[in-house]
């Protein structure tokens, strides 16, 4: 049997027992008019049907800040934070209302579920974000989750929600991610550019030729088919398999889960990852980077050995203990991230050296390893 064969492919979608559904922004707010509620209507139809069969779904749904801008009567989307902070606070009330009656037609109770970039870099608020979900869907209430735009800042948000999609997808081990946008799928060229485009049905989540492909979004949406490709790489991590497709095909939901060939489907390949290294691989705030010798990314790949200071070569970054740093190799390429046992002045000090003489280095020694192997993943 070839990888490919036992790759989780369009059966892993019709035996889905959980999914994370993330609707985009260009999709929501019908091009910029405003919530388009006649389209969350029939989107919230097909969820409700999915979830008679006994499907538990997660709902990721953008459209805050566009859906703010409608209502406060701004043509342009604003770049002020404080703006963009104040038109997400009044799009949230919209858009939950929104979906609250829809579900309710249905006898479904929704919740608001508002996340940061803290909220899932922190272990201990992960661990509180992860039970809340859990019980919400056991109680059989579709979670309806966005980023909470009104407190965050530019350096601490995820920005798009393909990404947002990808890691709930890995808190509740989801089976399959599903994300519905405006084009029918990943495109080997950006459709609104390229007439003669043409639809990619299947891949590898971790193909870079597909991420070469993926280029960025429109005026309304955030990360066009960049942030999905690399969504729909972090969702694999934990098994997922990653369905991107048209919100406007009729029925695509439904269909999709009768495992029906449309759009995109992108495959893991890897076994799925620890709970506790998807963590550490869901980080996207680095605080600096140590460049690694051959030697050493070469232990670090086929063994998954824990990095010793004497294979690093170089460091950048003003990072403490506990920080989370990326190693690359000689040649600039992401190897591994792990968060570091010793801040950037001592492991300055000691990189290059033998762990036995870190005592003499630094006067006192932390540990052996640079980065533990439990601390580390490799990317
Ligand atoms: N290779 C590609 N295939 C399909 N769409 C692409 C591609 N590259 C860029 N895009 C753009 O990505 C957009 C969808 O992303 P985005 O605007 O962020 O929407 P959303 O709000 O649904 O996340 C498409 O409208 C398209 O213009
Ligand atoms: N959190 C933002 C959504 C960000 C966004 O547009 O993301 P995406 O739909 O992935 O392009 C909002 O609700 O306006």
């Amino acid at each position: 049997m070839t990888p490919e064969e036992q790759a989780p492919g369009r059966e892993a979608l019709r035996g889905a027992r959980r999914v994370v559904v993330k609707i985009g922004s260009a999709l929501l707010t019908n091009d910029g008019r405003g919530l388009d509620e006649p389209a969350i209507g029939g989107w919230v139809d097909q969820i409700a049907a999915l979830h008679r069969r006994g499907m538990e779904v997660v709902l990721v749904s953008s459209g805050a800040v566009a859906a703010g801008m409608v209502r406060l009567g701004w043509q342009a989307r604003p770049s002020a934070v404080h703006e963009l902070q104040a038109a997400a606070a009044v799009g949230q009330n919209g858009l939950t209302e929104c979906y609250e009656g829809h579900f309710a037609r249905h006898g479904l109770l929704t919740a608001q579920v508002l996340l940061t970039h803290d909220d899932l870099s922190n272990r201990k608020r992960y661990l509180n974000a992860r039970s809340a979900l859990r019980t919400l869907v056991d109680l059989r209430v579709v979670p309806v989750v966005n980023e909470n735009d009104t407190v965050v800042t530019d350096e601490i948000r995820f920005g798009d929600n393909d990404t947002l999609g990808a890691l709930v997808a890995n808190l509740l081990e989801a089976d399959a991610l599903v994300i519905l946008t405006d084009q029918e799928g990943l495109f080997d060229a950006d459709p609104r550019h390229d007439p003669h485009a043409r639809l990619i049905p299947e891949g590898r989540a971790d193909d870079p030729a597909l991420a070469a492909m993926a280029g960025g979004g429109g005026t309304l949406g955030r990360g066009g088919m960049t942030t999905k490709v690399r969504a729909a790489r972090l969702a694999a991590r934990s098994g997922a398999v990653t369905a991107i497709a048209s919100g406007r095909q009729p029925d695509v939901l439904t269909r999709l889960a009768a495992g029906e060939r449309l759009g995109t489907l992108l495959r893991p390949e890897r076994a799925p990852m620890a709970a506790r290294k998807r963590w550490l691989a869901g980080q996207l705030q680095v605080r600096g980077s140590l460049t690694l010798d051959a030697g050493a990314v070469k232990v670090l790949k086929s063994r998954g050995s824990s990095l010793l200071p004497v294979g690093v070569k170089a460091l950048s970054g003003d990072f403490v203990r506990g920080d989370m740093v990326l190693c690359v190799d000689e040649q600039g390429q992401r190897v591994a991230k792990g968060l570091t046992n010793y801040g950037a002045d001592e492991a300055r000090r000691i990189l290059g050296k033998p762990s036995h003489q870190i005592e003499a280095l630094l006067g006192y020694m932390e540990a052996p390893e640079l980065i533990h192997r439990d601390n580390l993943v490799v990317l």
